[in-house]
């Protein structure tokens, strides 16, 4: 590409930013007004993360260092020039670097993510929280940005510089730079001038940034020579000071650590712009010795349907970063999770290919696993905050089951689902609130998969649960019946299907309905013969129904063979299905089925058989393979009723 070959010194070129960048400065700029300090929060911040990757790679390169081996980020105010400037010793960009992260946006999705926005920028400015603010937070109040930049290991002439009014492009250019590291000079816009005074940003810095783990430093101006009270005071010189606590949060003792500090460090390390629903810090000692910090954020990212989106901790080993996004320490149904894990086993070079199958890391994921979930119990215990939890990441916790065997019943425990008893599509039933109302006699949990939750309301085959006034749970996530495959029981209790043959709720009867059934299925037994001569192959069989109250018939799959909602998400991928024929059963009661049963003409009759197994097949699945000879059929009926 001709935009990346090096320039001259002093040549200044201009590249112009990729569209979505145009598009998120514009809405950050909007967005953010009112909280326009945390500009200096992203910038820190990056300075941070840029000197813990160059500690990183000095860990087997120490000659890195030079001889500047103390790591530290410094902010200094120009009155004069009205500027507020950045700068660190970490490990610097070289020009490549600076083109691929100051021009453009390196996410996953983000092509996918901005073609959502709908232009109106009050919604968009709610959406572009999730994309995390970043360097381009300069722009809030900068109306010009320089960037001088020297990678850690380059010569001072290799250094570049980096220049944009945050509009359409931006100039890069080679500079010579003495030292190491990032400078980032912001020219304020008019209006800004709070930014030049110390005491201010002193105190955005220990608002927000008091937990990183380097000093973050401002000049002190020295004092001549003084009296007071008749007491001669030396003179001090000039020097930087630092301004932050600058030791690493999750190292300090819990009891010290304050709420709003373990909510900045979530923004540091997260890059969100909310504020985390809950957290867990925990040091162990033993067999493994760690100290996890981890977060449940409030929001879901905008690309956590997105395979290749990264998820993970961040990973240091005896307090030095090594890596970000470590996924081995969480499984994939926790993907959401964020924090940190500083392990003081694991050996300081370690690679993600070791991570794969140590038994160090291995243990470590258990033991994060299940701090997780302990934190998403506790959090449980305030159904309202749950709730906003649920909304945003059931459907990820719903892969739990499937993916780690070992807490099953840990997670069902955290589930939550929509259900006839509360007849709302609110997902906020527990199991646990389930099973305690459960009617004296029922041993088994019932639900009750569809493709809607207005499907599964609706559904004939809750009749007779409604008439005996047992709570079924209503599912309908496209997840759903993958879930309850791996979901046997609960609580000792097995999950029911309540549209698969074999349900049973005699033992829920008394003795005279058992009577009166027995009576009523061996009354009906050849009106069932002539039915299922009449759909033959079409049927596995007919059946006396003992879940229909207002309708005439319905179709349930055998309870052995593929569910109806199984069959359709295979469908829908593309896969092969096996050929399962339903069970199809009759209502005798009701008026319909009665005056079928009494039609004497056969040929009528076949005709209002296979109208009947339409029709439930209908309500059942939402669709027929043949829909037009169902229609005709019905109105060849209407017809001769009608005549
Ligand atoms: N001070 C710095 N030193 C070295 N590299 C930096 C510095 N500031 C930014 N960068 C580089 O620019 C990239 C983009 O920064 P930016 O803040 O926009 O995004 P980010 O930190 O990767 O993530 P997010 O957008 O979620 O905040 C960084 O990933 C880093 O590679």
């Amino acid at each position: 590409m001709s935009e990346t070959t090096a320039n001259a010194a002093g040549q200044k070129q201009t590249h112009g930013f990729q569209a979505e960048v145009k598009q998120l400065l514009q809405l950050m700029i909007h967005s953010l007004y009112s909280n326009k300090e945390i500009f200096l929060r992203e910038l820190v911040s990056n300075a941070s993360d840029a000197a813990d990757k160059l500690r990183f790679l000095a860990l087997s390169d120490s000659s890195l260092y030079g001889d500047d081996g103390e790591l530290r980020v410094r902010i200094s105010l120009d009155e004069q020039a009205r500027t507020l400037t950045i700068s660190d010793n970490g490990i610097g960009m070289d020009e490549a670097d600076v083109i691929a992260h100051l021009g453009t946006i390196a996410k996953s999705g983000t092509k996918e993510f901005f073609s959502q926005l709908s232009g109106d920028q009050s919604k968009d400015s709610k959406l572009i929280g999730q994309f995390g603010v970043g360097f381009y937070s300069a722009f809030i109040v900068a109306d010009k940005v320089t960037v001088r930049t020297r990678k850690a290991g380059l010569p001072a002439d290799s250094a570049v510089e980096w220049e944009s009014a945050g509009e359409g492009d931006y100039t890069i250019s080679k500079i010579n730079k003495a030292s190491r590291g990032t400078e980032i000079v912001l020219h304020l816009r008019d209006g800004e001038d709070e930014f030049l005074s110390r005491w201010k940003v002193e105190s955005i810095v220990t608002k927000y940034s008091d937990h990183i783990s380097i000093p973050v430093e401002m000049w002190q101006e020295g004092t001549p020579e003084r009296e007071e009270d008749g007491e001669k005071i030396p003179a001090t010189e000039g020097h930087w000071q630092a301004v932050n606590k600058a030791t690493a949060l999750w190292t300090r003792d819990k009891s010290e650590i304050t709420d709003d500090e373990y909510k900045e460090f979530y923004k540091h390390i997260s890059h969100d712009w909310s504020e985390p629903l809950s957290w867990s810090h925990n040091k162990v000692e033993g067999n493994n010795n760690y100290t996890s910090l981890l977060y449940v954020p409030k929001k879901a990212p905008f690309d956590m349907w997105n395979r290749e989106a990264k998820h993970g901790l961040k990973l240091y080993v005896q307090r030095v970063f090594i890596m970000d996004d470590a996924e081995q320490f969480m499984p994939s149904y926790l993907r959401f999770i964020k924090g940190v894990l500083d392990s003081s086993d694991l050996p300081l070079n370690v690679s993600r290919e070791i991570l794969q199958d140590t038994k160090v890391s291995q243990s470590l994921r258990k033991g994060c696993s299940s701090r997780a979930l302990k934190m998403l119990e506790k959090l449980a215990k305030d159904s309202e905050q749950y709730q906003l939890f649920w909304n945003e990441f059931g459907q990820v916790l719903k892969e739990g089951p499937a993916e780690d065997f070992a807490n099953k019943e840990q997670i069902a425990a955290l589930l939550r689902f929509a259900s006839t008893h509360n007849d709302s599509s609110a997902q906020n039933v527990a199991l646990a609130d389930y099973v305690s109302r459960m009617k004296e006699g029922q041993d088994e949990i019932y639900f009750l998969v569809a493709d809607s939750h207005e499907a599964a309301k609706h559904s004939p085959h809750l009749e007779v649960f409604r008439k005996k006034g047992l709570e079924v749970l209503l599912l309908s996530d496209r997840i759903d019946e993958w879930l309850m495959q791996h979901l046997p029981e609960f609580d000792g209790k097995k999950f029911r299907s309540v549209a698969k043959g074999g349900l049973d709720l005699s033992k829920l009867d008394d003795e005279q309905t058992k009577e009166e059934q027995k009576k009523t299925e061996e009354a009906f037994a050849s009106v069932l013969e002539r039915f299922k001569k009449a759909l033959g192959e079409q049927v596995k069989d007919v059946k006396v129904s003992h879940r229909l109250t207002d309708s005439p018939a319905c179709v349930v799959t055998d309870e052995f063979d593929m569910s109806t909602q199984m069959i359709k998400l295979m469908e829908s991928v593309g896969q092969k299905v096996p050929d399962v024929k339903p069970i199809f059963e009759l209502n005798p009661e009701h008026q319909l089925v009665k005056h079928v049963a009494d039609e004497p003409d056969e040929n009528r009759f076949q005709q209002w058989a296979e109208v009947l197994f339409e029709q439930a097949l209908l309500a059942e699945r939402g669709s027929l393979k043949n829909p037009a000879s169902f229609v005709t059929r019905l109105n060849s009926l209407l017809l001769s009723l009608a005549k």
